[in-house]
């Protein structure tokens, strides 16, 4: 249903987590109030379950959770997308995805992005796709002539929703281990200059979305500092309440957005 929504804006939305509990976040934040029903579910051909919340007057919008890091997040995110792509709705059309969203929660750099801050990617960035060189350096996939390491949102979109969410805005780093030192740390952000948060999913997500043309965004709420690892201090529910808060204020803003 579109409503008064212009025309252009997504008609569908999928949302992509690591998991069910940053799911259950989002979808905490696209349940209207009186709607206390569960999501519909429908089970996707490679695995994995779509959690649909109940029609609104926004577009229809379907979270996963496909796993952490990035190979479990672009094929969970290739599958969904390949499903809407063939699959016929109810009116026996296939409804593709106008627009893919990974949420979580994520590290926040100190100084940039400290604990249950909302973080918008104004870049997608691959930190650790690339070669080590000897001597400690670094050569970026693309500087190795082997593709791309990082995406970007629509422009016209991430700085709204940035807005919309109170949110950093800035590079959020994908990186397939968890950073646990300082010293890695303080190489991450020399390395991408005012990068904001590190997490394990989102070039995962944005390339598959870049295969099937599908613009992307990634919003992230902070639960701890990149640095010497210390879980005991990670401040998931309360990121995961921010992560709520935060989709609920940009929801208008991506949902209302249009390509025309
Ligand atoms: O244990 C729980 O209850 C729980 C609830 C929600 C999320 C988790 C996770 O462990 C999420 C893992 C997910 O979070 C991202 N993340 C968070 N902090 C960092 C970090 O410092 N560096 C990299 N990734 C981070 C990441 O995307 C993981 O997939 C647990």
């Amino acid at each position: 249903m579109t409503g008064h929504r212009p025309a252009g804006a997504p008609s569908r939305v999928l949302v992509v987590t690591a998991v069910p509990a940053e799911r259950d976040a989002v979808l905490a934040a696209l349940r209207p109030a009186d709607r206390t029903g569960p999501p519909a579910l429908a089970e996707l051909p490679g695995g994995g379950v779509l959690h649909t919340v109940p029609a609104g007057p926004g577009p229809r919008t379907d979270v996963l959770a496909a796993g952490v890091g990035p190979a479990a997040a672009a094929a969970g995110t290739a599958g969904a997308l390949t499903a809407a792509a063939l699959a016929p709705g109810p009116d026996g059309t296939a409804e593709p995805y106008g627009l893919v969203i990974c949420a979580g929660i994520g590290g926040g750099f100190p100084g940039v992005a400290p604990p249950l801050r909302a973080v918008v990617a104004s870049r997608i960035v691959a930190a650790d796709l690339g070669a080590a060189l000897p001597g400690g350096g670094f050569a970026p996939v693309a500087e190795l002539g082997l593709g791309t390491g990082e995406h970007r949102p629509p422009a016209a979109l991430d700085p709204a929703v940035a807005e919309a969410a109170g949110a950093v805005h800035a590079p959020v780093l994908t990186v397939s281990t968890a950073t646990g030192t300082a010293g890695r740390a303080a190489e991450l952000a020399a390395r991408f200059e005012g990068a904001a948060a590190e997490a394990m999913e989102g070039f995962g997500v944005a390339e598959a979305a870049a295969g099937h043309g599908v613009p992307v965004l990634e919003v992230r709420t902070v639960s701890n500092e990149v640095g010497p690892r210390d879980r005991a201090a990670w401040r998931i529910p309360e990121a995961l309440t921010a992560l709520t808060g935060a989709f609920g204020r940009i929801r208008p803003v991506h949902e209302n957005w249009s390509t025309w």
